[in-house]
């Protein structure tokens, strides 16, 4: 019996492959790509053949068996390998901690009873015969040209294409996928959206409009068996477009002809734990690869995408307008709150529109970025605030079931009867947060359905769908909600956009915060008068009206505050013109966090390469842990690549318990 010896990437921390022996019998020699079982210690786990050999200089006597072949699927491609690959080299992870996590649940498991399953559920599918697509509408001169553009584009052809909120950039997207399934009979496209609540918008538009071809959707609220399926769909080739926020990136697709990233400015795209992978950056790689091209598509491009557009890497294709006839964008006024307060945290003003709307039978959307009932309560005796207990941070206020709960370390207690400190009774909810803001709504105007999306309110799966849907069909009057309402969504009869208090993140110490909130701004604002009819309007209540943000806002002047953020960052010397990464480490004292990041800082040397110092994270303490963090900063990509890789080397032979992760282009710093 022939012996062969199989190359295996596994889900450990363990920087390296492990080598097996397989008797090849009846089924043969395995390929690379496939999925084998394999004992590892006292379990048995299924890994990735990345390499089938002949020898090996693995001791014979060390040497285990493989188990079983999973040879009913079909080997992952070369390319999805190399995919693979270049994540786990570019974010300094082993092979198996990206590529195995990347593969559905069912696929990882001892029993394959989930993937037989599926093989047969995928079989017998079918698509409706002769069905008629929905009438898709006439594009106007600036989304053919850009749908032709990217269709009609030969190798890799990155696309950033700018378009103000309501310029159908959608539209684009579907055309151009249009085009190229026609073209290409066997052909897949990727499509990413930021937010899981995005999707149903999406999907139904792709069902309606391509009805006899296979789509498969990728997110993370799918149940196992429905991923196992989904995920499948892809791999066989079978669905042709994949549909799916971040984690999608890492599907296999066989015959990938074109990605598209929607909202591609999103923060969501860039994972926050584990593998902290930035999906738009692999998708642009991925189509490098592939010679494919990518459309990375927003009204408020991210300062990266941004600049290389400016510098001729990326094609700029733009949209002026409003897709819809005689929509235009709605007027921003700045409602100054530094000298009047108004009721319940909302101007006259505010009030005076809201109620305007009413009457006219249209629909109002308040923003504010906080969940709970008040970020706080306190005791006005003593002075007494509720701080969690494990982090450096305040217990928010839920009213709705009466508790107090961190966001961070998820800690919950009751509301305290009277203060933990002096004993009084007359504790105070400080600030406001969606669920302050919509009881206040619901006493100023009585008669009016008001609706809060955010994470509390949509924690049962499907109820941030019904949600959006009661405000499609008209049922609600005013929507309060978060960023979860802010961006894509498609309102129909929305007029009037209130944003409740974004000052805060105004003077923040992170470099990136006026650009993430700028965007934000832009985004929610975006939600208003995307139907034309009545002149729809943004309120913005803010105590620094002479804010130089707020004046690009009112002029919804997005060339001009990027180019300036633009310039001050290559004046200062921050991204995108320097390249960074973080280490961070905690311990139960922040002493011997910093401790081991001094002491890391000195491993190796670092040429070229600056190395700040440690410093304890803006939010020190979480559940306990003390965080500290240590900047890493080159103006070469490929130096500080070269430095990572030397480094995360000696730290993992440096022996240590502290525990630590790397992150490469961070975007919270
Ligand atoms: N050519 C067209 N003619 C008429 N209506 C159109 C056309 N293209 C798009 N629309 C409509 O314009 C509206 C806005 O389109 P869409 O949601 O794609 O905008 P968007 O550019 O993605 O905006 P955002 O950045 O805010 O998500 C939709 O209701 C869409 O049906
Ligand atoms: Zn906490």
């Amino acid at each position: 019996m022939a012996h062969c010896i199989l190359r295996i990437a596994l889900d450990t921390p363990l920087n390296a492959v492990f080598d097996y022996r397989w008797k090849s019998g009846d089924s043969g020699r395995p390929h690379v790509g496939q999925l084998a079982m394999v004992p590892f210690g006292p379990r048995e786990v299924v890994g990735l053949v990345v390499d089938v050999l002949d020898e090996t200089d693995v001791p014979e006597e060390k040497l285990k068996d493989a188990l079983a072949v999973r040879s009913q699927l079909a080997p992952l491609s070369a390319q999805w390998l190399a995919l693979a690959g270049f994540a786990a080299e570019y974010y300094q992870r082993p092979l198996g901690e990206v590529a195995l996590p990347g593969l559905p649940k069912n696929l990882r498991v001892t029993s394959t009873v989930a993937l037989d399953r599926a093989i047969k559920k995928l079989g017998k599918m079918e698509l409706p015969h002769d069905p008629a697509p929905a009438a898709a509408p006439l594009l106007n001169p600036g989304q053919q040209a850009a749908a032709d553009a990217i269709a009609g584009a030969q190798g890799f052809a990155p696309f950033l294409l700018y378009g103000v909120t309501g310029s159908g950039k959608t539209e684009v997207y579907l055309q151009a996928c249009a085009q190229v399934l026609a073209r290409e009979p066997e052909g897949q496209v990727l499509v990413l959206v930021p937010e899981i609540n995005l999707t149903p918008q999406l999907e139904t538009n792709i069902r309606a409009r391509f009805p006899g071809v296979m789509l498969s959707t990728l997110h993370s609220r799918l149940s196992e068996g429905e991923r196992m399926l989904h995920w499948l769909a892809a791999h066989e080739g079978k669905a042709r477009i994949v549909l799916g926020t971040r984690l999608a990136i890492l599907a296999s697709l066989p015959h990938l002809k074109l990605i598209v990233i929607d909202e591609e400015h999103d923060p969501s795209y860039k994972q926050q734990e584990g593998l902290r992978y930035s999906a738009r950056d692999l998708a642009v790689w991925r189509a490098h690869q592939l010679q494919l091209p990518v459309v990375l598509g927003s009204a408020t491009p991210s300062l990266e995408s941004w600049h290389h557009a400016l510098k001729g890497r990326y094609r700029k294709l733009e949209l002026r307008e409003r897709a819809v006839q005689q929509a235009v964008l709605p007027s921003v006024k700045l409602i100054d709150t530094s000298r009047r307060r108004g009721q319940e945290g909302m101007s006259e003003q505010l009030v005076e529109a809201i109620k305007l709307r009413m009457e006219r039978g249209e629909q109002s959307l308040l923003f504010l970025n906080r969940r709970g009932y008040s970020p706080v309560i306190t005791c006005e005796s003593c002075g007494w605030v509720s701080e969690c207990k494990r982090c450096t941070a305040l217990m928010v206020l839920h009213k709705t079931d009466y508790r107090l709960r961190c966001h961070h370390c998820s800690l919950e207690m009751r509301i305290p009867r009277h203060c933990p400190t002096c004993g009084n009774i007359d504790l105070q909810p400080l600030g406001r947060g969606t669920q302050r803001i919509e009881e206040s709504l619901q006493e100023m105007f009585p008669q009016a359905r008001v609706l809060r999306i955010d994470a509390d309110s949509t924690r049962r799966k499907g109820s941030a769908q019904e949600a959006f849907d009661s405000v499609h069909r008209q049922e609600v009057d005013i929507l309060v909600g978060t960023q979860m309402v802010a961006k894509g969504h498609d309102f129909k009869n929305l007029t009037l956009v209130g944003i409740m208090n974004p000052d805060s993140s105004l003077f923040s110490q992170d470099y990136r915060a006026s650009e993430r909130l700028f965007a934000q701004l832009m985004q929610v604002a975006g939600r208003a008068g995307r139907q034309g009819g009545s002149a729809s309007e943004v309120l913005v209540q803010t105590s620094y009206p002479e804010h130089p943000l707020f004046s690009a806002l009112v002029a919804h002047d997005y060339d001009y505050f990027a180019n300036s953020l633009l310039g001050e960052r290559e004046v200062a010397g921050l991204p995108p013109f320097l390249y960074q990464a973080i280490l961070r480490a905690e311990a139960r004292e922040l002493e011997q966090a910093l401790e081991f990041l001094r002491a890391a800082r000195g491993l190796v040397a670092h040429e070229g390469i600056t190395i700040n110092d440690p410093i304890p994270m803006s939010m020190a303490r979480v559940h306990n842990m003390e965080r500290a963090q240590l900047l890493v900063e080159s103006a070469s990509r490929p130096a500080l690549q070269a430095f990572l890789k030397g480094w995360m080397q000696a730290l993992r032979e440096h022996k240590t318990r502290i525990k630590w992760s790397l992150e490469v282009d961070p975007v919270d710093i």
